[in-house]
């Protein structure tokens, strides 16, 4: 038998008054998972991270993280969940190892050497072992975020709920949090990241979902994201050598080609529709008898789609 899910999100709601800021959340995520949640601002994610984290009651729905109603029994969740804030603080005048040093006596994290012990071993999770005599003021940008993931794993949360951590780091931070991030998930434990940056979250999680405007567009892998938005949009290149005019005159009768082109031997359009029917679009080119050279197609990227999703969230 396959292993419940670690984030079960069943017909989750928040209002605030008249206003419906998560509308129906349904989602499951399978233990050992980097997953991640995007969508433009104000799609909803810190309310259903707040939901996730006990910090908020929904106005209805059913939350379990790894077996354990969130709703019902919040001492047990607050036990399993490991939450990092947007952009939590350090202290300036504490260095890296007091610092966790503090949090873990706070957990009741037993004496001083098993303290120790256990904030040496968070420091190796996150690759920050060479930073433990810094002080905290003095760290990177990217360090912080990573001292601040190590205090988030000191008690051993099973799920981990990250709010934007990349945001503002450079790509070689990204990397190291990445890097931390699966790590993590190998051990185990069930990342949840949220970010409004698509490709921040295709880089660092193994599968994600997208939402806006309270409601969940798309979830999966990357790939299956990206067909579930229905983004097969895409920019077509036929560069010819003959039959331009007549070319350009069949393309435009065509239903899901729309503004085209021409540069030189190019016809350049934009085409919405499915690989069969592109395929069946070259075809029908070639039985024109014009002399095509060559053929190129261009996807949206990942971020052109998410724009698309946040324009919409403003109609
Ligand atoms: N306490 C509140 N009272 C009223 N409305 C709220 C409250 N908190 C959030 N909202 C509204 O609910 C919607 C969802 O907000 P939420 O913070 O969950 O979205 P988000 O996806 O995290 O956005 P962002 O990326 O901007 O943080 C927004 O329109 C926001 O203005």
């Amino acid at each position: 038998m396959s292993s419940p899910p670690a984030i079960d999100i069943r017909s989750l709601r928040v209002d605030y008054g008249n206003f419906v800021a998560v509308n129906d959340l349904t989602l499951q995520v399978p233990p050992g998972e980097v997953f991640g949640i995007v969508g433009p601002n104000g799609a909803g994610k810190t309310s259903t991270f707040r939901v996730l984290t006990t910090l908020m009651e929904p106005t209805y729905g059913e939350v379990i993280l790894s077996g354990v109603d969130v709703l019902e029994d919040i001492e047990s969740a607050r036990r399993i969940i490991g939450y990092m804030p947007d952009l939590a603080p350090v202290p300036s005048d504490l260095k890296v190892w007091e610092f966790l040093d503090f949090h873990a006596n706070a957990y009741g994290i037993g004496n001083r050497a098993q303290r120790r012990d256990r904030v040496a071993e968070c420091l190796e999770e996150v690759d920050l072992t060479n930073q433990r005599d810094s002080w905290c003021n003095k760290l990177s940008r990217g360090q912080t975020q990573r001292v601040v993931l190590a205090k988030t794993l000191l008690h051993r949360p099973r799920v981990l709920i990250l709010d934007e951590p990349a945001s503002g780091l450079d790509p070689l931070a990204r990397r190291d949090l990445r890097h931390a991030l699966r790590k993590l998930a190998a051990t185990g434990a069930t990342v949840f990241v949220s970010s409004h940056i698509l490709s921040e979250l295709a880089e660092m999680c193994t599968s994600l979902c997208v939402m806006n405007r309270g409601k969940l567009l798309a979830s999966g892998t990357v790939e299956q994201v990206r067909e579930q938005l229905g983004s097969n949009e895409r920019t077509l290149t036929a560069s010819l050598l003959s039959g331009h005019e007549q070319a350009a005159e069949w393309l435009s009768a065509q239903p899901a080609v729309h503004d085209l082109q021409r540069s030189g031997q190019q016809i350049i359009f934009g085409y919405k529709g499915s690989d069969e029917s592109q395929a069946d679009l070259m075809a029908g080119l070639v039985r024109l008898g014009v002399r095509m050279r060559a053929f190129e197609e261009k996807r949206s990227s990942f971020e052109d789609i998410l724009v698309e999703v946040a324009e919409s969230n403003r109609n």
